[in-house]
């Protein structure tokens, strides 16, 4: 929680007026942060000095692991956060590879599950990582990647956490997460729960025991919207102690995962907050 308010405070006090053409708005920037979660003694990283949705922030998480595509998909599991980018967004919808209502098109989960190669076919990166790590194999390269610019133009939005990258130390499990754009008000509020919970769970299902979560941001800003309540209001507050996240231990594989696992087999415990803050969200 420290780091993540470290953080603010740094976009506020050094941050840079940058242009954004995409939104059309300005964001006050910085350029690199580095946050780290120790999984191992439980340091779960949520925001405390607002209420933070991390239910919302796991299901995105479980519908990555999915290969979702789609916003629809995504609300059954318990997330409205891909409504807008899907439905909202004028570049979107003109796109002539939308197929539909709530279609996000080929982005984070559906590229890695399905990542094309250029001789044909595709390949299902989580799972062959899933399998190395079971068997206690770390190639070097067990790396999650959301990002294949060549299929920029088929999705909704370019991946902003697009590389997890895993390692393993004898029978303990880490992982180096990197972010290129990071909304720290909103955005980031989610991503370091999606960290987190990303090494937890993928520690469970291959059987070894989690380490720490390296998470690289690249830029990362707050848009000129949003400013007022992060300076004036989130950072006036004391946090409070982290809570805790329980994960059901019946959870035992990728399939699992994929097939009945809900936002029921996931609890916070002791979580004390403030009031939410609604901070504006930029399509
Ligand atoms: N500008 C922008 N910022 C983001 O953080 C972001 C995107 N776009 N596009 C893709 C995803 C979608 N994400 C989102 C989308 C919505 C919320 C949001 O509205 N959060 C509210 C309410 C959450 C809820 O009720 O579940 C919050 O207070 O955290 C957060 C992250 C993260 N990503
Ligand atoms: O997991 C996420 C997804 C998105 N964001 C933010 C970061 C930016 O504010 C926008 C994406 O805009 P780009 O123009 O593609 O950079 O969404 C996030 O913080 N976390």
């Amino acid at each position: 929680m420290k780091q993540y308010l470290d953080l603010c405070q740094r976009i506020v006090d050094e941050g840079v007026w940058v242009n954004n053409e995409r939104t059309g708005k300005r964001c006050l920037t910085v350029i690199n942060a580095d946050l780290t979660y120790d999984v191992s003694k439980g340091e779960f990283p949520l925001v405390t000095t607002r209420k933070s949705f991390w239910k919302s922030a796991i299901a995105e998480m479980i519908g990555y692991i999915r290969g979702y595509d789609n916003a629809a998909d995504f609300r059954a599991l318990g997330t409205k956060t891909w409504d807008m980018n899907s439905n909202d967004n004028q570049a979107w919808l003109n796109n002539p590879y939308r197929k539909g209502d709530d279609d996000c098109g080929f982005i984070y989960g559906a590229v890695a599950r399905n990542f094309p190669k250029p001789d044909g076919g595709s390949v299902d990166l989580l799972r062959n990582i899933v399998d190395d790590l079971k068997r206690g194999v770390d190639n070097r390269g067990e790396i999650l990647t959301f990002y294949h610019p060549g299929a920029f133009h088929m999705g909704c939005l370019r991946p902003c956490m697009y590389s997890h990258h895993f390692s393993l130390l004898g029978d303990t499990l880490y992982l180096n997460s990197t972010q290129r754009s990071c909304d720290v008000p909103l955005g980031l509020n989610f991503n370091m729960v999606q960290v987190y919970f990303l090494l937890a769970i993928m520690a469970q299902i291959t059987g070894k025991k989690a380490g720490v979560a390296y998470h690289k941001i690249v830029n990362a800003h707050i848009y000129e919207d949003q400013l007022e309540l992060m300076r004036d209001v989130q950072l006036k507050r004391e946090p409070f102690e982290p809570p805790k996240l329980i994960i059901n231990p019946d959870i035992k594989s990728l399939e699992d995962l994929e097939t009945w696992v809900t936002l029921d087999d996931f609890e916070v415990v002791d979580y004390q907050y403030h009031e939410a803050i609604k901070y504006p969200f930029s399509v």
